[in-house]
């Protein structure tokens, strides 16, 4: 049966080492909270780092034992590998900048290569529990590199990557030395998710931009696949909140609190210490209402729960150095023998004193600088059995796009902080139960459950479209085939794309020279008895013949405008008019000036303009402004404009690679055709020719009229060495 591995680098249970022995905990954080609802129902398997250092494999052996009668198997960590991995790699360098906190980041070597063998060390784990048809889901920041290394060991498996914090703009992530590493390792995945539509436009713009792959409808396309990424925003198991708030052992704590208390009114904050969560911000807006608002001193306490986290890393030790002080200096500036301003608590508290706290606190502070999602926020919500209660919300938590009637604040503008409070404390009842009705309904709907069963659906969905959209690839039996039939034909003909099929792609298009093997790959073919290669390219006819020239070969340029016959002269597909360039180029130039990077190719009978090494947004966007303008100029004329990768052509309409391979089936009679091309323009080829022709597409999953695809030009030259026998 198939199942679902979750993988993530926290399990939902944490080891303690006490007096006592080994004890076992739920796990604090949005990731194991939020998911642990959920990896249970079924025969599902949970692979993750129980938190603790392990000492002996006695103890190793006892920790899996218990976990994994709770469907859960541990990956241990050593020592080092939680210093340089965990709080070094993971939440020293990756978590400040994905938070926008760059400053804090380090960047040290040794981090990044334990980075790297603990994502390896995973990926093992992984393979040593996963059926050929179990789906992998992978969680968060410490396990981008997994995707891709599992990937390359299970080719057809479906993959799934959720991201749990921000991503950033793409220029924080430029700032990384690893990012091209962590860019592909998260492109493993057939389907990426983030929390929301801010998240995955950065991520899409970071791809296009540093790695140079554009996206179009939520795909990404790179070279040798297609990978969806959409927005998920997590939920939180809204029933548990909301009958644990109903609970006796809730409603008992509940009443203790409010007898301490008395009539003292309470604004609630809750977080993992950690410099993201705005909470030294937070404490600062706090003096300032009782600054601005006398009043409220002696009636409203802030009840503050910091839960530890990570606090061998220095930034956070420093923070609580800070908080403390704060705390300190608040409290014995402003409380009185009966009241406190600040209830101060750093520890964790199981889920019904959680719960009786949400449902004390008229007002929830949750104003975080920058975070992924915020549960607390939604846990607060699903805890307000009677619908009374303001949520203050940072518009820098995710969790802000779906929550929009909370009351939504800059969290670094104190001023604006400190009123949002003011004005909670005096909402009237009836709004609040409006706010809170409204906010009830989307956080239940959109629940956990509903979060996980629409991944995992969208992931399955995915893995269906590429088995059912790609062409085939060139398999081995195909092949086989392929390398029979060429054998036994008495006359061949082979169809050579040039760039993208026989060389990549070089930001400059005359630096894309074929060098010595190809060369002697290409003469070698061309010799073969009966065979006839032709290289069938967009590019001008000066280039071919310099590159080329010499050889054997037949050509096809300028998309079929020039043609030449090996030892022959170049000859016009037919006559042809180029007096319009005149008109044309003017347009091209302003294109130029208004686009950095980009360029005009000039031949004799098109002009085009590329957009390669222009900023890849701005490329796009003139793209789209040109076509339109040209569409325009170009009404009622012979001409026509061609869409290729990263390029604009006009040309004379009506001839195409296609009209010329016509040509040379035609002149030929081949009882062997092979076609391989990467581009559109390819298209034309494959669409000429007869259907038992080997037509190859070589490149990304895109559709194709071809009958094949091959991954990349390495492949496509492992094909025509073999066809040398
Ligand atoms: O595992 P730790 O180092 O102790 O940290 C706890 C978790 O913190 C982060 O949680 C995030 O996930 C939440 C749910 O999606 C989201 O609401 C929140 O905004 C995030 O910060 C972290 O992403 C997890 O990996 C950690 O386990
Ligand atoms: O004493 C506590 C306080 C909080 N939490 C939980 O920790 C999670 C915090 O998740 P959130 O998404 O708000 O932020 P993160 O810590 O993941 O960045 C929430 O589910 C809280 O219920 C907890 O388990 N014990
Ligand atoms: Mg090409």
């Amino acid at each position: 049966m198939s199942r679902t591995l979750i993988v993530s680098n926290r399990l939902p249970t944490k080891v303690l080492r006490t007096d006592e022995g080994l004890t076992f905990q739920p796990s604090e954080g949005g990731l194991a909270t939020g998911l642990g609802s959920i990896y249970r129902r079924g025969d599902n398997l949970w692979i993750g780092w129980p938190g603790l250092f392990v000492q002996d494999e006695a103890e190793e052996a006892h920790i899996s034992q218990e976990l994994r009668a709770d469907n859960m198997a541990p990956v241990f960590l050593t020592e080092s590998e939680i210093h340089d991995f965990y709080e070094g790699f993971s939440n020293g360098t990756l978590w400040p900048t994905f938070h926008y906190f760059s400053d804090l980041a380090t960047y040290e070597q040794s981090h990044w290569e334990a980075y790297v063998a603990v994502n390896q060390k995973f990926c093992e784990a992984v393979l040593a529990q996963a059926g050929p048809d179990d789906t992998i889901w992978v969680h968060d920041y410490q396990l981008l590199l997994l995707p891709e290394m599992l990937r390359r060991a299970r080719p057809e498996a479906a993959i799934g990557f959720f991201l749990h914090i921000p991503f950033p703009s793409q220029e924080l992530i430029r700032v990384l030395p690893w990012r091209t590493e962590l860019l592909e390792g998260m492109l493993g995945a057939d389907l990426i998710g983030f929390h929301t539509f801010g998240y995955l436009r950065h991520f899409l713009s970071a791809v296009s931009h540093l790695l140079g792959w554009p996206a179009q409808n939520g795909q990404i396309e790179t070279p040798t696949r297609t990978i969806r990424v959409d927005a998920f925003p997590m939920g939180i198991d809204y029933e548990r909140y909301a009958k644990a708030a109903t609970s006796e052992a809730a409603l008992a704590h509940m009443a203790e609190y409010r007898e301490a208390l008395r009539d003292t009114r309470v604004i609630l904050s809750i977080d993992r210490l950690d410099y993201t969560k705005g909470i030294a911000q937070r404490l600062r807006a706090f003096d300032l209402l009782l600054q601005r608002y006398p009043e409220w001193r002696g009636q409203v306490s802030l009840i503050m729960l910091v839960v530890p986290s990570r606090d061998q890393v220095a930034q956070y030790a420093s923070l609580k150095e800070e908080i403390d002080e704060l705390v300190g200096r608040i409290n014995a500036q402003y409380r009185t023998i009966s009241w406190n301003p600040i209830l101060y608590f750093y520890r964790s508290l199981p889920l019904e004193e959680l719960v009786s706290l949400y449902s004390l606190a008229e007002v929830a502070l949750v104003t975080p600088m920058r975070d992924g999602m915020n549960l607390v926020a939604k846990e607060f919500v699903a805890s307000k059995v009677d619908k009374k209660g303001v949520l203050i919300l940072s518009e820098r938590a995710g969790a802000a796009r779906e929550l929009s009637d909370a009351i939504i604040i800059n969290p670094t503008d104190m001023g604006q902080l400190a009123e949002s409070m003011h004005e909670a404390l005096v909402m009237p009842e009836e709004e609040q139960i409006t706010r809170m009705t409204a906010m009830q309904a989307l956080v239940r709907r959109y629940n956990v459950f509903s979060w996980s069963r629409l991944f995992i659906n969208q992931l399955a969905y995915t893995k269906m479209k590429q088995h059912t959209l790609a062409t085939e690839m060139l398999s081995n039996e195909a092949t086989t085939q392929l390398l029979t039939d060429f054998k036994a034909s008495q006359q061949r003909l082979i169809l050579l794309d040039y760039d993208g099929t026989l060389v990549p792609f070089h930001p400059n298009p005359q630096r894309a020279e074929p060098g010595q093997e190809l060369r002697l790959l290409l003469r070698a073919l061309a010799e073969l008895p009966s065979t006839r290669v032709v290289i069938i390219s967009g590019r001008d006819r000066a280039t071919l013949a310099n590159w080329l020239g010499d050889l054997p070969l037949d050509f096809i340029a300028e998309h079929g405008v020039w043609l030449r016959t090996a030892g022959e002269d170049w000859q016009l597909f037919q006559p042809l008019r180029a007096d319009w360039k005149r008109d044309l180029r003017p347009v091209l130039e302003l294109y130029v000036a208004r686009t950095a990077g980009s360029f005009i190719e000039e031949k004799d009978f098109s002009l085009v303009w590329h957009y390669r090494r222009a900023d890849t947004d701005l490329g796009i966007e003139r793209a789209r402004e040109m076509l339109s303008h040209l569409s325009f100029m170009t009404a009622n004329t012979d001409l026509q404009v061609l869409e290729g990768n990263k390029v604009i052509e006009i040309k004379n309409a009506g001839i195409n690679k296609g009209s010329a391979a016509a040509r040379w089936v035609e002149r030929y009679a081949p009882d062997f055709t092979l076609a391989l091309g990467d581009d559109r323009t390819d298209e034309d080829t494959f669409r000429a020719l007869p259907s038992e022709a080997y037509t190859v597409r070589v490149g990304s999953g895109a559709r194709s009229l071809a009958r094949f695809h091959l991954a990349s030009p390495i492949d496509v030259r492992r094909l025509l060495r073999k066809l040398l026998g």
